[in-house]
């Protein structure tokens, strides 16, 4: 994919292909496909990062609640979105044993419970250790502060999602 070819795109061309660089969030690029053309890919993710920027409290949470569990129940249903089950399996997810299942559970749910939204954390630049250490720590963060990390973790997913779309054009500031 190259700028050109995006800044051509009508709006359901783009989010065919930009739709779910937020998971499950295609509003977002439906949003911001009107602020054609992008300079460059760096352009399209700045715009994308302040849309969600200047969101207010319940979209900022609106969007985390668009993400799976981690080795949830989707990831079980084999109902995960494409991206979402590579980033997953990428970093040892599907393959936990009995006891690391069960507490992910246990930790995932108590998350939920406490925030009122899921744990979200950008899988590829992790793994299954520092995910479990990730949400032992930040279980104990008050609200705000975690709503913050969280979407700063949707920001990296995203990141590497328009990476992937953009491959050999990578998504760095020109
Ligand atoms: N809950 C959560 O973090 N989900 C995700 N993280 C990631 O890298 N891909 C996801 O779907």
């Amino acid at each position: 994919m190259n700028i050109t070819k995006v800044n051509s795109f009508s709006y359901e061309e783009f989010i065919e292909v930009f739709g779910n660089v937020i998971e499950k969030c295609p509003i977002i690029c439906a949003a911001v496909w009107s602020q054609q053309p992008f300079s460059n890919p760096f352009d399209l993710e700045v715009a994308i990062q302040e849309f969600i920027d200047n969101l207010p409290t319940s979209g900022k949470e609106g969007i985390l609640r668009c993400h799976p569990d981690l080795a949830g129940g989707e990831a079980l249903r084999c109902q995960l979105t494409t991206e979402s089950q590579k980033e997953q399996s990428g970093a040892g997810l599907t393959l936990l044993d009995g006891t690391e299942k069960f507490r992910i559970d246990q930790l995932n749910t108590q998350y939920k419970e406490k925030f009122g939204f899921p744990f979200v954390i950008c899988a590829r630049m992790s793994d299954k250790n520092k995910i479990f250490q990730q949400l032992n720590e930040r279980l104990l963060n008050d609200p705000m502060a975690e709503l913050r990390t969280g979407i700063e973790e949707v920001k990296k997913i995203c990141h590497l999602r328009l990476h992937d779309i953009f491959s050999g054009s990578p998504v760095t500031k020109p």
